[in-house]
């Protein structure tokens, strides 16, 4: 296969692209399956299935075809970061955030930012921004103490050419050599952690034994009066480039922290609102014209993500259309079978692939390099537009001045004002975008409407590495957030089927319209009900086996798993990880796609407002043991947990009673295969949930009045099915 130059010019290549080997099948299975899914319809309507199925299969045929955005042209990309020249590098402003000190463990903060700050990249053009939502004068502290250990750590990393730079995960990794030098910064490394945590422990930030600076102390003594609710903007710079420098005498990366002034009458637009505040706070003190955002979780693994970046920021080819090049989020810690699916490889890499031979990838939210001028308006030839919004330029780079000077700061804490967006585009046509809880889905796609594109770099070594949730109660919450992000997005004035399908095109509108994973809830439910209750009640819903239309029904199934399973392989899974994967689809289905779109129609109708909530960064006692053996955690008396209980029970109940039927009555399993058959697969998805239930003992067993209430659930459910499918 050979790649092809996108780089036209006769400068050297810095980046080449190949089409992915698998599309011509991909592109005939499109064919074949189109043709199968509408015979199964006409199947539907003249064989008068109940309306629930028929809706059912529906709903699962639109999600097929938007997937198949995905299928048409995906690329794989390949770039030359060597051949990046070490001069004139453009300047780079990390912004890293964070809104919480006790989900998100203010060392994990300090460790994405070390990681960034030690990046093989001149440190003068690096400016790290640390956005606190939390207000939080812990995270203020640790930051104030990183800003001293990084003098240390920066020429480490240099000297010893560590890859790693991620204290954290250095020092916990096997790759520790032992030898003096590594012993003296990890324990340098290990104080500073003590102290932090003392301070956690503490809830608060004393003076006395700790030995910060009367500076210092009078900034933190500010937080008494501060909720993290109800507090002015505070934009403190621990450390400028242009005056501090490491124990080597070499100049540093600068690093910002501030936390946007929050009041209980204002809206802040969650992440979103702290990205655009520090996208005009960095115009005011660095203004690079390349930004990386980044979660608070998601450390840096190769300090040569910057130049991979640039091979498509620099390459002329591209760049004038150019508004971001997004990495995939990658994850460490996850157990060998990935037991939460927590990897969503389909979300953050296959997906993404597909899309990159299109208009490029959506925007995920970490890991993600923007031009500048992308964030401020439609593409447009020249240095991009300057619309009267962006009050913040008036300072201009010839009057900037020092970081510290106090016009800047005046300035600086202007920008980071609640008011300070009233009356502006900000939101809505500039930065980042309003509107819906998946700020990141919303951003991508305008930007992509306005004529920008991406691009997807997924070297082999991962760029970064972040946390996923470790138990499951805390994977579904996220995963309800996300629908509920999607359907304010889906339902907004920009709908991707309308407006996406106009301004972008039809392939990036369906796919982005794949996200209406809420509705999947629908199809998901009734596959774990009505073939179940059919069996029960001897109900023929679906073909024997001994009719030719059986054989629609399995080759729609297989192929559809194997197409998936194929993906999945070919994306360095395995077996075991895709069968989690599909199963988490399964228990999504069940829990979050639901109760999301539950959310989603209450926050429309104002019954309730939309709210963020954090996913945790920080495990529990005895979990990450379960964790780790690949045992799933229930333990909490989730609503979540009692339907996926009632569907467990429900699916064995019914598998049961078809076995014991097909030995007792002639023709049984020939009639009723297809439900046996859904029954057995739903057994074997929901083994985990039935041992929690009846045969675990430890910690994160199912409550027992979990228990108890899904088998009510499930009998009462059996009762109604009586009156639905027979009477
Ligand atoms: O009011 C808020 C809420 C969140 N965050 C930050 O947003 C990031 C993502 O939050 P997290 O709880 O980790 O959500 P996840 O579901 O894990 O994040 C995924 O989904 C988000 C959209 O819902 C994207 O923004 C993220 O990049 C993507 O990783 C974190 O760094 C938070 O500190 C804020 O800064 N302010
Ligand atoms: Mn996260």
């Amino acid at each position: 296969m050979s790649y092809t130059n996108s780089n036209p010019n006769q400068l050297p290549t810095l980046n080449t692209f190949k089409l992915d080997p698998l599309t011509p099948f991909n592109r005939l299975h499109l064919l074949l399956y189109s043709f199968s899914l509408l015979l199964l319809f006409y199947h539907h309507l003249t064989s008068s299935s109940p309306l629930l199925l028929i809706l059912s299969d529906l709903i699962l045929a639109f999600q097929w075809a938007f997937t198949q955005a995905f299928r048409w042209r995906p690329i794989r990309r390949r770039e030359f970061p060597d051949r990046i020249p070490d001069d004139n590098l453009p300047s780079l402003d990390v912004f890293i955030c964070t809104a919480d000190p006790w989900k998100e463990p203010p060392m994990t903060v300090v460790s994405t930012a070390l990681s960034v700050m030690a990046y093989e990249y001149p440190p003068d053009k690096i400016s790290v921004y640390v956005s606190d939502d939390g207000g939080s004068d812990l995270t203020l502290f640790a930051f104030m103490e990183a800003a001293k250990f990084a003098r240390y750590w920066l020429p480490f990393c240099t000297e010893n050419g560590i890859v790693e730079r991620a204290p954290e995960a250095y020092f916990g990794s096997s790759s520790v050599s032992g030898s003096g030098s590594d012993e003296e910064i990890k324990m340098m490394y290990e104080k500073m952690k003590e102290k932090v945590e003392d301070v956690m422990e503490k809830g608060y930030v004393c003076g006395g034994h700790l030995d910060i600076n009367a500076e210092e102390y009078d900034v933190l003594k500010k937080w008494k009066s501060y909720t993290h609710r109800d507090h002015p903007a505070v934009v403190q710079v621990l450390l400028e480039s242009s005056k501090d420098s490491d124990i080597m005498g070499n100049a540093m990366p600068s690093l910002i922290y501030v936390s946007r002034e929050k009041r209980p009458t204002s809206a802040h637009h969650f992440k979103a609102g702290a990205l655009n505040a520090l996208t005009r706070v960095s115009s005011i003190l660095s203004n690079a014209p390349v930004i990386l955002t980044l979660d608070c979780d998601m450390s840096s693994y190769d300090p040569q993500t910057p130049r991979r970046a640039l091979c498509y920021i620099l390459d002329p080819a591209i760049a004038p259309k150019l508004a971001y090049v997004q990495f995939p989020q990658r994850f460490q810690g996850l157990n060998k079978t990935d037991i939460y699916g927590s990897e969503i490889k389909r979300l953050y890499r296959i997906n993404l692939r597909g899309l990159d031979g299109l208009l490029g990838p959506n925007y995920i939210g970490s890991g993600c390099f923007f031009v500048r001028r992308a964030l401020y308006g439609p593409q447009s030839p020249g240095p991009g537009p300057f619309p009267s919004d962006l009050k913040e330029f008036s300072m201009t780079d010839a009057n900037r001045g020092s970081m510290r000077s106090e016009s800047v700061l005046k300035r600086a804490h202007e920008v980071t004002g609640c008011n300070y967006e009233l009356d502006t585009k900000w939101g809505s046509e500039i930065g980042f975008r309003y509107g819906s809880l998946s700020e990141d889905l919303n951003t991508g796609f305008r930007m992509q409407c306005e004529g920008w594109v991406s691009i997807f770099c997924d070297p082999e070594r991962p760029a970064f590495l972040g946390d996923a949730p470790k138990n499951l109660n805390d994977a579904l919450s996220q995963n309800k957030r996300w629908v509920v992000g999607q359907l304010e997005f889906i339902f907004s004035k920009y709908s991707p089927l309308t407006f996406g399908i106009r301004k972008a095109s039809l392939l990036m509108g369906m796919a982005y319209a794949w996200f209406f994973w809420g509705f999947l809830s629908i199809p998901l439910t009734m596959y774990t009900l009505l073939p179940q209750l059919a069996l029960i009640y001897n109900v023929q819903l679906f073909p024997k086996l001994s009719d030719p239309w059986f054989y629609l029904y399995a080759y729609l199934f297989l192929t559809a798993y194997s197409q998936d399973l194929i993906e999945f392989l070919v994306h360095n899974g395995t077996i075991q990880t895709w069968w989690s994967d599909q199963r988490m689809w399964m228990i999504r289905g069940l829990t979050s796609f639901a109760s999301g779109t539950i959310q989603f129609i209450m926050n429309q109708t104002g019954i309730s407002a939309p709210g963020f909530t954090l996913t945790n960064k920080a495990t529990e006692e005895g979990q990450s043991e379960r964790y780790d053996n690949g045992v799933f955690e229930f333990g909490v008396s989730s609503p979540f947990f009692v339907s996926l209980g009632t569907a467990a029970i429900l699916n064995l109940s019914s598998f049961m009673f078809g076995l014991l039927m097909a030995t007792r009555r002639d023709g049984f399993f020939c009639e009723m295969f297809v439900p046996l058959f859904l029954s057995a697969f739903g057994v074997a998805n929901c083994w985990p949930i039935l041992e929690a239930m009846f045969l675990r003992e430890d910690g994160g067993k199912m409550p027992r009045n979990v228990t108890n209430a899904s088998i009510l659930v499930a009998g009462v459910i059996c009762m109604f099915g009586y009156f639905v499918l027979v009477d």
